[in-house]
């Protein structure tokens, strides 16, 4: 039995906030009300074929490097009220990990990802889509520190990446996205983000009776 059903998309440039917006949501959600998390990197193309050397020069911010056909099947599975096994991707391996994790369907999906309003078809399937903004500056020094603190990067892996593929694909795919938002949040201005969790919340408890408490 289809259960009522809030997909709530939160896109924008890498380091821009994605993640802590999305860890915000839940904390201000009503405890009773879970959300079924799904995340785009989860879904990006094995690479184990290819030598260490090549994957790290793959371009993994192509839209052509995530299979979100998946992603798509994956969404309409909860809507229906079905589970799913979502893969797990290795950062510091750039490979598919062994195994899956499940994801239970909830009242609300959130999605996550840089490219998923740049996707016409998966852009279909969200209900509210949310773009969080930061200049670039801010960005790359957010991304640097993430990725020599959590995804085994050094200064010189993650800066060659940004110059050849992050940023000409930003340009590309990601910034002209930010139109295709219903909100777009400025993450250098807190009461940026205190508004759009208004927006949020409003939404939620029009569409399906949701309490979120953004005070
Ligand atoms: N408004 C902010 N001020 C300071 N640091 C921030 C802010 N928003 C995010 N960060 C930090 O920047 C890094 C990247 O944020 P994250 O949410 O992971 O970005 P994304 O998911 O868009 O790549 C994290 O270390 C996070 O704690
Ligand atoms: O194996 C990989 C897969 C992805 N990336 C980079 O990740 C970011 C997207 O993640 P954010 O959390 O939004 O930053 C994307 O820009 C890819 O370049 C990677 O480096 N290696």
């Amino acid at each position: 039995m289809p259960i009522p059903v809030v997909t709530i998309g939160i896109a924008g440039g890498t380091g821009a906030g994605k993640t802590t917006l999305a860890h915000r949501l839940f904390q201000k959600l009503d405890e009773s009300e879970n959300v079924s998390y799904l995340h785009h990197d989860s879904y990006y193309r094995d690479l184990s074929h290819l030598t260490p050397a090549a994957r790290a020069q793959n371009n993994f911010d192509h839209p052509d490097s995530l299979e979100t056909s998946l992603l798509i099947e994956h969404i309409q599975s909860l809507k229906r009220g079905e589970a799913v096994d979502v893969p797990q991707w290795d950062f510091a391996s750039h490979t598919r990990a062994k195994g899956t994790q499940s994801v239970t369907p909830q009242k609300i999906i959130l999605v996550e990802g840089i490219l998923i309003l740049s996707d016409e078809n998966l852009r279909r399937e969200l209900d509210v889509m949310v773009y969080v903004d930061a200049a670039a500056d801010i960005r790359l020094v957010r991304r640097l520190s993430r990725d020599l603190r959590e995804r085994g990067r050094t200064v010189d892996d993650v800066l060659r990446q940004y110059n050849e593929t992050v940023r000409p694909m930003h340009e590309m795919f990601v910034e002209p996205s930010k139109y295709k938002a219903d909100v777009i949040v400025n993450n250098e201005n807190p009461h940026s983000m205190a508004v759009a969790c208004e927006v949020l919340a409003n939404h939620l408890s029009t569409k399906a009776g949701i309490k979120m408490a953004c005070t």
